[in-house]
């Protein structure tokens, strides 16, 4: 049986104090009866106090993006060494955001998994279809080409902690969630392209988490699918009320 994982991408939101709030209700609510893990990826700027929050917690954090070079001349960048230093466990990366905004390539995101997993960052690897590929009926065509890039050049055992998170762009902060089934099917074909990948051992192993506007109302529906282990939520994470009823769906 997978774990499920819900982890709260917090995107560019919550200063210091905000954090300090958020945080601090979470702590609240999630104790030793919360049965799936959870996982906070706050801004870059509130993770030094998100560790300090955190010391005697269950929560785990994250930050939502790096380069691939451990130091040097890349003005803005945070690097992987700068990650661990905070203590981060997890790195998001590949989030439809970057990959849209800031034009991150296949190629690019595959750099950043291969150098996150070097430094035993978990990486959370964001795939997803935009809209007009789902219309055009190429949605696996897309999500295969992101895993198999994503992925190359990296070994069954380097993947044991990488998490694959299927967002599809049109469910992002719309309030248009993917229905169960549509999720489902997704999910069934990226794990059955992990097993042709890979292996049938890793494809039963691997976390597939889901997002898109996950909220309180759907989360229970969705992580009842056989093949959606968690959740990847941004909107309804920035509330501790309704992250922590979603984490209550996936008891
Ligand atoms: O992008 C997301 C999480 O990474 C999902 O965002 P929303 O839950 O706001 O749709």
């Amino acid at each position: 049986m997978r774990k499920k994982i819900i982890a709260g991408n917090w995107k560019m939101n919550n200063d210091i104090s905000a954090t300090i709030s958020l945080i601090t209700e979470l702590k609240k609510g999630i104790t030793e009866n919360t049965k799936a893990t959870v996982i906070v990826c706050p801004p870059f700027t509130s993770l030094e106090t998100t560790q300090t929050l955190l010391k005697d917690s269950i929560i785990k954090f994250g930050a939502q993006n790096m380069y691939y070079e451990d130091s040097g001349a890349f003005t803005g960048e945070i690097s992987p060494l700068m990650l661990k230093s905070v203590g981060c466990e997890y790195v998001i990366l590949g989030h439809s955001e970057r990959r849209t905004i800031f034009q991150e390539s296949d190629s690019l995101i595959n750099k950043k998994i291969k150098t996150a997993i070097k430094h035993e960052l978990k990486p959370i690897f964001c795939i997803g279809e935009t809209l007009e590929q789902r219309e055009k009926g190429i949605t696996f065509e897309v999500c295969e080409r992101q895993v198999k890039n994503g992925l190359e050049g990296i070994s069954e055992s380097e993947l044991s902690h990488l998490i694959i998170a299927y967002e599809p762009v049109w469910a992002i902060g719309t309030g248009k969630t993917a229905t169960s089934e549509q999720a489902e099917e997704v999910h069934s074909f990226v794990r059955k392209l992990i097993e042709k990948m890979y292996s049938k051992n890793l494809a039963e192993k691997i976390v597939i988490q889901y997002g898109g506007s996950v909220k309180p109302e759907n989360a229970k529906e969705l992580l009842s699918q056989p093949n959606i282990d968690g959740a990847l939520v941004g909107g309804a994470c920035l509330k501790a009320d309704s992250f922590l009823k979603i984490i209550d769906a996936a008891n």
